[in-house]
């Protein structure tokens, strides 16, 4: 039988300790893993901070409590992270693997993150902070030994600023960029530097007008961004959409690709293919009697509100440029006249809460124009941001710039002249066919020019904005519905054929469920079944 070779370790008596806190068991014997110093420390920590008789007296230690006993070494605590109360060690890759993965989920417009105080999401903000330049980025620019570790050279934190005056001018400078980024002055700044220009144009862009809807922003949870179907990048205000990404992440954005009757159907399908990359999209006709879209997106407001369970009720705010239908959408939810609608901007001029059912509030908001948007006059009045009326002089430009967008086929079969050489001549014409003369027989190039730009913005001369092409940007196949490329605006007006406008499955796309995300799907069927049965009322009506 083979000999066993025991090696010992120095302990008392040349035997192997037994107890794990025994120091005399050397360095990492036997898979215990613990070191000399390890267990000395913890032998450390065992020494009572006072000791007692039999009785239960104190007779050595604690100084303070009992000064007439003597002061015998002093009592160690061992440190415990739950005196910190919820704290749980988490590696740097671990941090790094659940940034990545809440990043990803926090981009995609289809997945909600739920339970967001539940998760160290400022773990994740931090990023974007470092991004800003706000935190300095110390593990981005030296590693890890070189900053934390025994080995670390650094001794003095990097305070970017080298002594008390430097501090000053950087406060000063960075004062400076504040001031002049606000929206007051960016505002009086514009109103300054274009003085000449005509106080109309700057509609929907008031201090007043952004505290409506600053005040709809901060009490809604879901807000519906209402973008009209022939320019929706022209009434889309990326600025907001960014705004909200950073101060009220937790809100949900959708678009309501409106006025969908007014353009072909492969139009309405390009924008949802392409603003669906961005955010859920609702193709939708607002109007009360004959709508379309409207059980798409009512499907997807129950969704929020299940999202939103521990919440009595949730507020959908409607936002967008002045004149593209908010109102409008509202009354069609409702089924009836609720809100004043106008053909003409600046209709609502308060913001004001209508009960959709009795757990999902809507709530109106005056169109607003941001700034940034930097609109031409003709792009103020073609965008329906001005009102016609308000115009001092008329054809000057926007005539020419109505000829420009609308196909010449499209004028001659509105209003049935045809061969103008140019806009005053197309003024003439017109306004002799229509009878808009002034004395001796003059003709009314002024009221003429009223009317196009009325029949323009009102949706009598069809027009719309062409949209991208998905597959430039990504080899997609053939589209079956751009077939009907060629097809005829003027056909596409009767709301039968606008029932197939749009396919409102191109609004979503699957994502994966867990336990802090859902799926959102406009046509969802579980989420009718999972709707109040005091809500059946609203069910039937959609029906
Ligand atoms: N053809 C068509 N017209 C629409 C549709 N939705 C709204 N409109 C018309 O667009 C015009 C403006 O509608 P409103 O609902 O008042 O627009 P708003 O966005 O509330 O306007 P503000 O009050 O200026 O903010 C009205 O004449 C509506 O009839 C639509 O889907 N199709």
């Amino acid at each position: 039988m083979p000999k066993l070779h025991v090696k010992v370790a120095p302990g008392v008596g040349g035997k192997i300790p037994s107890s794990s806190t025994d120091a005399n068991r050397g360095n990492k014997i036997q898979g215990t893993g613990r070191t000399r110093s390890t267990v000395n420390r913890i032998q450390m920590y065992k020494t009572k901070a006072h000791k007692r008789d039999r009785k239960g007296k104190i007779i050595e230690g604690a100084g303070d409590l009992t000064s007439r006993t003597p002061e015998v070494g002093a009592g160690r605590i061992a440190p415990n992270r739950r005196w910190f109360g919820n704290t749980r060690v988490v590696k740097q890759q671990e941090l790094s693997e659940f940034r990545d993965a809440v990043a990803k989920v926090s981009h995609d417009p289809y997945s909600v993150l739920l339970k967001r105080r539940k998760l160290p999401m400022g773990l994740v903000a931090e990023t974007d902070k470092n991004r800003d330049g706000a935190r300095l980025q110390l593990l981005e620019t030296e590693t890890f030994e070189d900053t934390f570790s025994k080995k670390k050279w650094r001794k003095r934190p990097k305070l970017g600023n080298g002594d008390l005056g430097e501090l000053a001018r950087t406060a000063d400078e960075r004062g400076q960029h504040f001031e002049t980024s606000t929206a007051d002055t960016r505002l009086k700044d514009h109103v300054e530097r274009d003085e000449d220009r005509d106080r109309c144009f700057d509609k929907g862009q008031s201090r007043r007008i952004w505290g409506e809807l600053h005040k709809v922003v901060d009490s809604s949870d879901v807000l519906l961004q209402v973008l009209d179907a022939r320019d929706p990048a022209g009434t889309r205000c990326e600025w907001l959409e960014s705004h909200l990404k950073k101060e009220a992440a937790h809100k949900h954005l959708v678009f309501i690709l409106n006025k969908c009757d007014l353009v072909p159907t492969w139009v309405t399908a390009r924008w949802l293919k392409v603003l669906s990359k961005d955010y859920p999209t609702v193709a939708l006709h607002a109007s009360v009697k004959n709508s379309f879209g409207k059980g798409a997106l009512i499907t997807l407001l129950r969704q929020y509100k299940r999202l939103h369970d521990d919440k009595k009720s949730i507020s959908c705010g409607l936002i967008g440029y002045p004149n593209v239908g908010k109102s409008s959408v509202i009354n069609m939810l409702k089924g009836e006249k609720v809100v004043n609608v106008a053909p003409v901007p600046g209709e609502t001029k308060v913001w004001q809460y209508i009960t959709l059912f009795k757990n999902v509030f809507l709530v109106d908001c005056p169109g607003i124009v941001h700034e940034s948007h930097s609109n031409s006059e003709s792009d103020s009045v073609l965008k329906g941001v001005v009102r016609v009326e308000s115009l001092k002089d008329t054809s000057p430009v926007f005539v020419p710039a109505v000829l420009k967008r609308v196909e010449d086929k499209y004028i001659t079969a509105t209003y049935g002249i045809r061969d103008w050489s140019d806009p005053d001549d197309f003024l003439t014409k017109l306004a002799k066919k229509t009878g808009k003369l002034l004395p001796k027989g003059e003709p009314n190039h002024d009221a003429t020019a009223r009317k196009v730009l009325h029949d323009f913005i009102r949706g009598r001369l069809p027009w719309f904005v062409t949209p991208p092409d998905p597959r430039e940007t990504e080899n997609e196949e053939q589209d079956t519905v751009e077939a009907t490329v060629d097809q005829d605006l003027s056909k596409l007006r009767s709301s039968k054929q606008f029932d197939n406008a749009s396919d409102p499955s191109l609004a979503v796309s699957q994502v994966s469920k867990s336990e802090s995300q859902q799926t959102l799907n406009p046509n969802s069927d579980a989420a009718d079944l999972e709707w109040d049965a005091s809500d059946e009322d609203d069910l039937e009506e959609i029906s």
